[in-house]
């Protein structure tokens, strides 16, 4: 006898649509079907044995009494439960009584499964004993016992379990099940029987639907667009092929609902079209796919399953685990031919996301992508159906020829920099042309760049710190530029004394150097505390350990953000803590330190002056020392954007013993000045330099 309305598992997922909501990945939507007898045809028909022999062969389908409104159970609630023909002739108790059924049921138990009512030949919808139906509760758990009592089948459909299995009821049968979810996650079909689809081609109101978004018939002819009954409701039926072979089919009502035959394999829709093709668009839905046509472009297919709501934070999974994008992996051999593949997914942010999930995958050194045209002042078209809704084919085309390389992170071109090109010409940034030192004599030599990295050197009681302090008393006077100071050799009230006189132009006390001069006075003092608090920030360590260089530069960094200055000063290099692990060299240590501080100079826009001592020199002759000569390594002269040595005549018969030689001996930016010697004289009362006159 045949049991007419049995399905197998595998036809029963089949027919199990799973439906899909245009946007995102796979929410469970519900479609509105209402024709019971209809959705019948989709899996029935299919003769099998009443006899099951082997266990391969036990049939199981959801069933109607899990009384859920989950979307693999849904469709088929209304589906009246197909019943033996041998099961309606037999009287319960000659099923239920027979012993090897007990068997059964206890091993079912045993594993979980309370089947304590359930009889031979019907499926019923239990609670799974693995996920216990989610949050909800919900009976997704299929189970099937075979007519004679001797096998029952179980799966659960709740698609985060997936669990099932079988069993017998003969004492030595070993059960059988696992975890779907966790062993097969896409389950391929042979392929689909069109006819078992019952798809027809395109009714009038569908053909003009589509004409309403400039799809021709034409292109639904050759993308073979079909549609399909539910009852009294007809729904579109794009159809997936590979080789003209329907591989899956998914279906969209006029809500925009979408669903898609389950259990098929996952591919690109329109794949043959871009069989052999080195030019290929990707796009995210069948609509845009036949949009594209309509713009001349057949080279183009969709994505399957939508785009998701933001790109995953992790790496690319291995080709197993990638199951979202499964679809590019099955389509492997048509994509890796494209030697230029155009992103044209929607402009909204999950198309951004679903682009770069496929630049991931692709490579994006073959993506470009495209930018939808302005709607209006405040949005842009979101994809290729509504740019050629609203402007035509002609614009649709323009928008793909024009598409741009998709960017890569840390490869750029001088195109991504014009805006900033442009402003350095209009010199709208006053400052990267370098702001005058505040000599004359220097105007041509050296100009202070911000995020630059000037090395000062010169042997001791040169005048190193002081002319920087002058320097930066100029800087503040002429842009008001403002200072993070990590000067470990003065003692802060010094440091004050000695950028008070060069600011207030008058010695701090009245004793032996500032004898001659009136002392700044009381008021003089009060308005000098208010500028240097107004204008130096200072980075200082409290305790008797030396400051590490990073440490200096968190704290230069916070200095920046909070106080927004513009310059650091790190005097001298050998005052920092140098530790450096065992297997560096001295070398290897300033190379790293000095590529630390040019990073935070230039992400901060912060000049720094770096002072380092020379080393020893065993025979000086009184000459300035040359920036190879800084103990260390000569990274310091490599590395910096200026180097500097500061050096003065401590011979009456050379020349005057307040002149100060300014040797600019590097300058890596020829806009901000030039090598070459300036003369300035020291005032030693009030500590200024000045131009020589
Ligand atoms: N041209 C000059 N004539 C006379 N005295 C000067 C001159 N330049 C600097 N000095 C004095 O030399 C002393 C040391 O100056 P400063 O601390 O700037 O030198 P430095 O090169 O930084 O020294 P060090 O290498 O020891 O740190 C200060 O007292 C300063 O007043």
């Amino acid at each position: 006898m045949l049991l007419r309305h049995r399905t197998t598992l595998q036809h029963l997922l089949v027919a199990n649509p799973i439906i899909m909501a245009s946007k995102h990945f796979l929410p469970t939507l519900k479609p509105s079907f209402n024709n019971k007898f209809d959705k019948i045809n989709v899996f029935c028909n299919i003769p099998i044995n009443s006899n099951v022999k082997k266990i391969g062969s036990l049939s199981i389908k959801p069933s109607s009494g899990s009384g859920s409104d989950s979307l693999s159970f849904s469709t088929h609630a209304s589906i009246p439960r197909p019943v033996s023909d041998v099961y309606l002739e037999k009287p319960d108790d000659q099923l239920v009584d027979s012993p090897n059924l007990k068997l059964l049921k206890l091993k079912l138990e045993e594993i979980g499964i309370a089947c304590g009512s359930c009889k031979p030949g019907q499926t019923y919808g239990l609670l799974c004993p693995m996920c216990k139906g989610g949050d909800s509760g919900e009976k997704k758990l299929s189970l099937f016992i075979a007519e004679d009592g001797n096998e029952a089948a179980w799966s659960c459909f709740r698609a985060k379990c997936g669990w099932k299995g079988i069993t017998r009821g003969a004492a030595d049968a070993k059960s059988s099940y696992k975890m779907m979810s966790k062993v097969t996650r896409v389950k391929k079909v042979k392929g689909l029987i069109e006819r078992d689809l019952n798809l027809e081609p395109l009714c009038p109101d569908l053909v003009e639907y589509f004409s309403e978004r400039m799809i021709s018939e034409e292109t639904l002819r050759r993308n073979s667009v079909m549609q399909r009954r539910y009852g009294n409701q007809i729904v579109i039926a794009f159809t997936y092929r590979r080789k003209g072979d329907l591989i899956s089919c998914k279906y969209r009502d006029l809500a925009k609902k979408f669903w898609q035959e389950s259990d098929t394999e996952k591919i690109l829709y329109g794949l043959d079209d871009i069989e052999g093709a080195s030019d290929v668009i990707i796009v995210e839905g069948e609509m845009d796919k036949l949009a594209m046509e309509e713009a001349g472009f057949r080279n183009c297919v969709s994505v399957p399953d939508g785009a998701p709501p933001c790109v995953s934070a992790k790496g690319v999974p291995s080709q197993e685990e990638d199951v979202k994008y499964q679809y590019l992996w099955n389509c492997k051999e048509y994509l890796e031919k494209a030697s230029r593949i155009i992103l044209a997914t929607d402009g909204d942010e999950p198309g951004k996301a679903l682009a770069e999930e496929l630049a991931r995958r692709l490579g994006r050194e073959r993506c470009w992508r495209v930018t939808w045209p302005t709607k209006n002042e405040e949005e842009n078209f979101k994809d290729a159906n509504e740019v050629l809704m609203f402007m035509g084919p002609a614009v649709l085309r323009e928008v793909i020829e024009s598409a741009e390389l998709y960017p890569i992170k840390g490869l750029f071109n001088f195109r991504d920099y014009f805006g900033e090109i442009d402003a350095y010409y209009h010199q709208k940034f006053l400052a990267e042309l370098g702001v005058s030192t505040g000599w004359k004599a220097m105007d041509d030599l050296y100009n202070v760049v911000p995020g630059e990295l000037t090395i000062v050197t010169g042997v001791p009681n040169s005048g190193k710190s002081e002319w920087i302090d002058a320097l930066l008393v100029n800087l503040n006077e002429s842009v008001g530029w403002k200072f993070a100071l990590c000067s470990m050799e003065n003692r802060v009230r010094e440091h004050a004394r000695k950028l008070l006189e060069k600011r207030m132009k008058k010695p701090f006390f009245d004793v032996r150097y500032g004898k001659s001069v009136e002392r700044m006075t009381v008021e003089d003092l009060e308005v000098g505390k208010k500028w240097l608090s107004d204008t130096f920030h200072l980075i200082r360590c409290e305790n008797d350990c030396l400051p590490s260089i990073n440490w200096v530069l968190n704290l230069a960094k916070a200095a920046v953000l909070r106080h927004g200055v513009n310059g650091l000063v790190i005097d001298p290099y050998n005052e920092l803590d140098h530790q450096r692990p065992p297997n560096q060299t001295e070398t290897e240590y300033v190379s790293q330190m000095l590529t630390s501080i040019k990073r935070f100079a230039q992400h901060h826009s912060c000049h720094v002056w770096f002072v380092a001592h020379p080393k020893q020199l065993q025979q000086w002759t009184g000459k300035p020392p040359n920036l190879y000569d800084i103990s260390g390594s000569a990274h310091f002269i490599n590395k910096c954007d200026n180097g500097i040595v500061v050096h003065r005549n401590r011979d009456p018969e050379e020349g005057a013993m307040d002149q100060v030689q300014i040797c600019v001996r590097k300058v890596r930016n020829k806009v901000s000045g030039t090598i070459g010697d300036a003369i300035l004289r020291y005032d030693r009362v009030t500590g200024q330099y000045m131009d020589v006159k």
